[in-house]
């Protein structure tokens, strides 16, 4: 029978939390840990050993190498140095880090023979996702990010909050970059297929402030920041949906971060926008039928995205 394996890369906060909500959800039956700091993932391998006995799904647990990536289903990139956050609240603080970071063990993933799907979490994620794309050379799709999907979740909480609809009832996404130039095309949203609009004719709970709901949901990342200095929960769920999604190749729709080919008018950059995703990766991207000025605001994101790619040619 085949395994399901998934390697974590750089078991940080983040990592260490994709790989403990994997192992207790029963999605892979392996899961390898990679960082290059060896006591933090031997620390982190046992405490998640330590789970197991009492999870409800047999799970293996182990520290590994780049090269013991070769028969990996999916590979989770989390690394990073996020007390490079602290000073300004700005996700782009990271970049220098994550992307010499990224360059420094591409090559080896490649070596290694990996031919699966790469999940990126690591900031700025939508250029970080682009740069092992990049790198790794496998088939539009195999590689994408969790781009705007930690902040969609958020939009969601907040609609449930604000209309008291289950979160699984409710369609709307947060499109653009991982960052702060995203927005919610609210033409799109929909509570099972009774679009927003309508409901908002009739019903005081659905006359909501849409800039405010927008902006906690871009600024949520910061609040659970402050307290902390860190985020978890959010993240490590919204890629173990994502790993369990490519696993068993659901074709869900769900946002990512996905490489732009014409796709809303827009090529050669990685941003978030709506994907259906399978055992291929993603495998298509989804175009919402936005209105003009929402075609703007998307092309205006993406114009950031570029603006902070300008800053790679200054990375060695
Ligand atoms: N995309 C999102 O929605 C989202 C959400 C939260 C965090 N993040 C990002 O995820 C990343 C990880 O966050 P964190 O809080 O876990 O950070 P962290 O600093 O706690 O952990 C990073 C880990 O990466 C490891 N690492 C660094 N460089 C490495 C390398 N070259 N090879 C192997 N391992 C390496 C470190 O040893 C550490 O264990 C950051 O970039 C953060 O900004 C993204």
């Amino acid at each position: 029978m085949k395994t399901r394996k998934v390697a974590i890369i750089g078991v940080g906060h983040v990592g260490a939390h994709c790989a403990y909500s994997i192992a207790v959800q029963g999605i892979a039956d392996e899961i390898l840990l990679v960082d290059h700091n060896e006591q933090k993932a031997k620390s982190e391998c046992q405490d998640l050993r330590d789970s197991i006995a009492y999870c409800p799904h047999r799970v293996k647990i182990s520290v590994a190498d780049f090269k013991d990536l070769e028969d990996v289903d999916v590979i989770v990139n989390s690394v990073g140095k996020i007390e490079l956050l602290i000073a300004n609240n700005d996700r782009l603080d990271e970049m220098d880090f994550t992307i010499k970071a990224v360059n420094g063990y591409v090559e080896k993933i490649k070596a290694s023979g990996f031919h699966g799907v790469l999940i990126n979490i690591s900031n700025p994620c939508d250029i970080v996702t682009r740069q092992l794309a990049l790198g790794l050379g496998l088939p539009r799709g195999r590689v994408f990010g969790t781009g705007t999907g930690l902040d969609t979740s958020r939009l969601l909480s907040a609609l449930n909050r604000q209309t008291g609809i289950d979160h699984k009832s409710i369609t709307a996404y947060m499109i653009g970059e991982h960052g702060a130039q995203q927005f919610a095309p609210w033409s799109c949203v929909s509570f099972r297929g009774m679009p927003l609009d309508e409901w908002a004719k009739t019903d005081e709970r659905f006359q909501f402030d849409r800039e405010a709901l927008k902006k906690e949901a871009i600024g949520g990342g910061w609040v659970t920041f402050a307290g902390k200095h860190c985020t978890e929960y959010g993240i490590a769920t919204t890629a173990a949906r994502m790993v369990h999604i490519v696993l068993h190749d659901e074709k869900q729709i769900m946002p990512a971060s996905m490489e732009l080919c014409g796709e809303y008018g827009e090529s050669g950059l990685f941003a978030g926008v709506p994907c259906l995703i399978g055992k291929d990766g993603v495998e298509q991207v989804i175009e919402l039928p936005l209105t003009d000025a929402e075609k703007a605001e998307f092309h205006s994101c993406c114009e950031g995205i570029r603006k902070n790619m300008e800053h790679l040619k200054d990375i060695h």
